[in-house]
């Protein structure tokens, strides 16, 4: 059962790491998304046959031609007519045929797109939140946008069709040169091949620096987003020439690895044109060779040697541009093919693939007929149970960070090959530490209390919330409610009897209406939207007509920008009151709401507890909040150590007691010196 439940931590927590898929890899990956649309791909099929049999034939016209002109005089005229209409026909079909291919290549890209970047977001909305906590959301956009782009632009059928036609393209030349004359066939690629062999090496060479070059690109990068982000901290502790120093040193090493990475660039592209020369000067080398050997043979059978001569030598040359022609091409192709598998448009759009590849291996911890199965629309009563709560959250990798750190430790002891840091730096994630949160665990809430949970920062109490949302699993022990194991509870129903308000609420770039009444997708009546808007205070600042004219349609901006963060919490605790919850659970929800606010709230929470049967769960800091609580568990190091009411703790006058007293003290220090800034006020208002 651990094990199970490990294994299945370890698929979940699973981060989006870079990742290189072999190219097999890749086709079984794109099986799942091939979607065999028949009619275009008989079109296709019909279209392609005909030109790669008009790509083969064009060359062997163009010599019939030639061969024509140079008998004209004893040739038919008709034969030599139907030839040029047929390379005319030949190449206006051939010109059609791109044209159409272009529009179906974009279309059906098109649609392969559209159905991959579905099977992807579809596969998202089955994995746990915390996934959604551990990856950033930026990353998880790039994967969608782009990952299903490069997987479109590779099962696209344009693209397959496009590689059998270079296939046949390549053979037919391949052919023609072959038949015109052997020799140049097998020099030709001999020295394409030592050619591209070099190239791979320099190319590999380079990706190796290329890859140091962007890890140091990235830790600048986030080495200057350190600084930026800290440069109050920076500044408070005058480290400003120490940060200016480490961020030069790692600067300095940008510039030397790039400076490696233009040498072997420089090395390639010199091979590159090297080839294509040294090709050259073998074509003409057997073209000459095949013109002299020619001449030599038909010198003693001839009459008339100097007409014969010429027409030799116009065929020659002839032969000589076509074949020239025909192998620059064919070597071209030839060195594109196996460029093409290695150079960096294809090792990112890999890169792309693999990152898709490995969110397709995340799974979910639980089974997803169990997230809508059939209790759906259970109603849970709100009496919860925590037997023997074991947890600690599945180690979480940063490796940016811990390579920057890497990277600092070295600097500190002056070592100075990046390199060398780099590639021995593996790092091993069973090394990482996992550690408890929770530790044995127990309470009980009955249906209808009303309980506070109080603790240091960092002692698990938000932990509770997660585990009873099940974001994340128990490691040991159970949660029971409604007398259910909540594994055996399905999420829908789960979830569906919790109103949770969280200290950083979310909202979507909409009106005030919408982000209120969101669950409830449009099946509410204004009398429950009232309120809940009364109860929760949010009516207070939207019926101020100055301020929201469009009182409940105000438009809240991207992530509630345009409110306060007080605002947004009432509005986010409307939003957990309008679907009438079970349960109701404030993690320092009114941690930013005033005085006078978090006075009415608890009025409210009185009136609810009153005449709804709902159970509620507040975590904060402001002990005030949870006076009037049933029972308050106070919590140290996922353990639970006093639990009583206000007055039974304030009596055993432990632990809750001094935070209460430590808490008031402050309020007194801070009342103080708020009366104090009052007098300083009214005394030089006086003075003037
Ligand atoms: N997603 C996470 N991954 C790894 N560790 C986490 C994660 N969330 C919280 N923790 C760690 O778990 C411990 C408990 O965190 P939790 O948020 O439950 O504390 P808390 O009591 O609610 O604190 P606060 O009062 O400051 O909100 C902390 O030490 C925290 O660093």
């Amino acid at each position: 059962m651990k094990q199970n439940l490990q294994v299945n931590q370890e698929n979940t927590s699973q981060e989006v790491k870079e990742y290189v898929p072999s190219q097999i890899e890749m086709w079984k990956f794109y099986w799942q998304f091939i979607k065999i649309d028949w009619y275009i791909l008989i079109g296709l099929n019909c279209q392609w046959l005909i030109e790669s049999v008009l790509h083969t034939r064009a060359p062997f016209l163009l010599l019939n031609i030639k061969d024509q002109l140079l008998n004209i005089d004893t040739q038919n005229y008709d034969l030599f007519f139907w030839l040029i209409v047929e390379f005319v026909a030949t190449h206006i079909i051939l010109q059609f045929f791109s044209f159409i291919q272009v529009k179906v290549t974009n279309r059906t890209s098109k649609m392969v797109q559209q159905n991959i970047q579905k099977q992807i977001v579809d596969h998202l909305f089955t994995l746990d939140i915390h996934y959604f906590e551990e990856n950033k959301a930026t990353s998880l956009h790039q994967i969608i946008l782009q990952g299903s782009e490069q997987i479109g632009k590779e099962i696209q059928y344009g693209r397959i069709f496009q590689k059998i036609n270079q296939f046949i393209y390549f053979a037919s030349r391949a052919y023609f040169i072959y038949i015109q004359n052997v020799f140049i066939f097998i020099s030709i690629a001999v020295v394409a091949f030592i050619c591209v062999l070099l190239q791979q090496y320099f190319t590999k060479e380079k990706k190796k620096i290329e890859k140091i070059n962007s890890k140091i690109c990235e830790f600048e990068s986030f080495a200057l987003d350190e600084i930026l982000n800290n440069m109050m901290l920076i500044k408070t502790y005058c480290k400003e020439e120490k940060e200016k120093k480490n961020l030069e040193k790692i600067m300095q090493k940008n510039r030397d690895s790039r400076q490696k990475t233009l040498i072997y660039q420089q090395i390639i592209s010199m091979i590159q044109s090297c080839s294509h020369e040294m090709m050259k000067i073998a074509v003409i080398c057997h073209a000459f060779y095949y013109y002299l050997h020619n001449t030599t043979q038909h010198q003693g059978n001839l009459n008339n040697q100097n007409n014969f001569q010429q027409q030799i030598l116009s065929r020659n040359l002839g032969e000589i541009i076509s074949n020239t022609y025909c192998i620059l091409f064919l070597v071209r192709d030839f060195i594109q093919i196996i460029n093409k598998s290695t150079d960096d448009f294809y090792e990112n759009r890999k890169k792309h693939i693999g990152k898709v590849m490995n969110l397709f291996k995340v799974k979910s911890s639980i089974s997803q007929e169990k997230v809508y199965e059939s209790q759906n629309g259970e109603i849970l009563e709100g009496e919860i149970t925590f037997d023997n709560v074991c947890f600690s959250y599945p180690a979480r990798e940063n490796k940016l960070t811990q390579d920057y750190k890497m990277i600092q430790d070295q600097r500190v002891a002056d070592q100075t090959n990046i390199s060398n840091l780099i590639a021995s730096k593996e790092i091993n994630s069973n090394s990482l530490q996992t550690y408890g949160v929770l530790n044995k665990l127990s309470f009980k809430v009955n249906p209808g209390e009303c309980v506070g949970f109080v603790g240091a920062s960092g002692c698990g109490k938000s932990t509770i919330v997660k585990l009873i949302e099940r974001y994340y699993d128990t490691s040991q022990g159970a949660i029971i409610i409604n007398g259910k194991n909540i594994k055996d509870v399905s999420l829908q129903a789960l979830r569906q009897n919790i109103g949770l308000v969280h200290q950083e609420p979310q909202f979507f770039d909409n009106d005030i209406e919408y982000n209120v009444t969101y669950s409830l997708e449009g099946n509410y009546t204004q009398e429950q939207l009232n309120k809940v808007l009364e109860i929760s205070g949010v009516n207070e600042f939207i019926l101020d007509k100055n301020r929201f004219p469009l009182g409940l349609k105000t438009l809240i901006g991207n992530k509630g920008v345009k409110l306060s963060t007080g605002q947004k919490q009432r509005i986010a605790i409307a939003r957990a009151l309008i679907i009438e919850p079970k349960i109701l659970i404030l993690d320092e929800a009114t941690s930013a709401l005033d005085a006078e606010s978090e006075c009415s709230f608890q009025k409210y929470i009185e009136k609810i507890k009153s005449y709804e049967k709902m159970t509620i769960i507040i975590i904060t800091h402001r002990l005030s909040t949870i006076f009037n609580c049933d029972k308050i568990f106070v919590l140290q190091s996922g353990t639970i150590i006093e639990q009583g009411t206000h007055q039974i703790l304030l009596q055993k006058n432990s632990i809750y007691a001094n935070l209460v007293k430590c808490q008031l003290k402050q309020n007194n220090q801070d009342q103080n010196l708020s009366l104090a800034h009052k007098d300083s006020v009214e005394t030089n208002d006086s003075l003037f």
